[in-house]
């Protein structure tokens, strides 16, 4: 049998008898009028293709630093504070990339994120169409799924700020400081209580460094695993003596809203994953979108 089908034969092999029908009574051989319409979904979607395989890529190289290099937790701080900066008022600082130029990225709190950021250049590198801004909250949801988290909904299409877009210092929490600061600080990002006790849950992870901060120690006893530990570990009546609790992490148990959330979110840790998911998109597209 020949192996060549011609593309006649194929055509004609894929028209149902309806179609052949209306192709017979033909007589002009101008397009169609709605010949053209159905191609501009077309290439909607092949674009939404594209940027989902840059993002599956991209996903994918991030595991691969993840399992050599167990950088998880720093890659959440990274993107924690290039997005904490935002003001909901005046619409400046945000998920944007501006924590890669000086002065912020030597701004005090960003003490260490340099290594977070020299991990993700060879990603930079190799996929140059995903921003410095997608690219860092991508690693943070990705780290927190990587290490046992929930999966949380990730949009592309952040722009890359410039250098003349930094914001000032002193837009992100101080950690020996109480609610009324943290109230300040979340509220000027356009968060309320209940999100500024989940998002603090994300020291399930992690460590302070002497070096950087100026504190010492995990939150909780794996710090490579997300889960609800944190929660678990401040309401303890006698603390551990070898784990972190910062000012600002005691400063949830002040009030009876916040106690009460902390103490949901011990017992149940769906809740606290599903209350997460939703924080944690907020805070990662703060400034994007609009
Ligand atoms: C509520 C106010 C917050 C304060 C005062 C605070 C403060 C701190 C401090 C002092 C450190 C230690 C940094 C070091 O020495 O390496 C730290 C680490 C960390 N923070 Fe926060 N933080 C806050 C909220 C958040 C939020 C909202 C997130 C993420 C959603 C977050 C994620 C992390 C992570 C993952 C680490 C560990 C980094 C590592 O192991 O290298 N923090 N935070």
């Amino acid at each position: 049998m020949n192996a060549f089908i011609s593309p006649c034969s194929v055509s004609r092999s894929l028209s149902s008898p309806a179609t052949a029908a209306v192709s017979s009574r033909r007589t002009s051989f101008l397009p169609r009028a709605n010949a053209l319409r159905p191609r501009l979904p077309n290439i909607t979607r092949r674009f939404s293709t594209v940027k989902a395989s840059l993002e599956d890529d991209v996903r994918q190289d991030l595991n691969k630093l993840y399992e050599t290099t167990p950088c998880m937790p720093i890659m959440v701080r990274l993107a924690w504070h290039d997005a904490g900066t935002y003001n909901a008022t005046e619409k400046t600082g945000g998920a944007n990339g501006s924590i890669r130029f000086n002065p912020e990225k030597s701004h005090g709190a960003n003490s260490g994120l340099n290594i977070a950021m020299d991990l993700l250049q060879p990603i930079k590198d190799k996929y140059p169409n995903m921003s410095y801004a997608d690219l860092y909250q991508l690693a943070s949801v990705q780290a927190i799924e990587f290490s046992g988290g929930p999966k949380i909904p990730f949009r592309m299409g952040r722009e890359d700020a410039s250098e003349a877009d930094c914001t000032p210092d002193g837009r992100l929490p101080d950690a020996d400081k109480g609610m009324n600061h943290l109230r300040d600080i979340f509220y000027r990002m356009g968060f309320n209580d209940l999100e500024i006790t989940t998002l603090s849950g994300a020291h399930t992870l992690g460590r302070a460094h002497p070096e950087r901060s100026g504190f010492d120690g995990p939150w909780t006893k794996i710090p490579v695993v997300f889960d609800n530990s944190y929660y678990v570990e401040i309401l303890k009546d006698e603390p551990d003596p070898d784990l972190l609790r910062l000012t600002s992490d005691l400063a949830l148990l002040d009030s009876t809203e916040t106690k009460a959330l902390c103490e949901k979110y011990a017992a149940d840790q769906d809740v606290f994953f599903e209350d997460y998911k939703v924080a944690h998109q907020k805070l990662s597209e703060l400034g994007c979108f609009q």
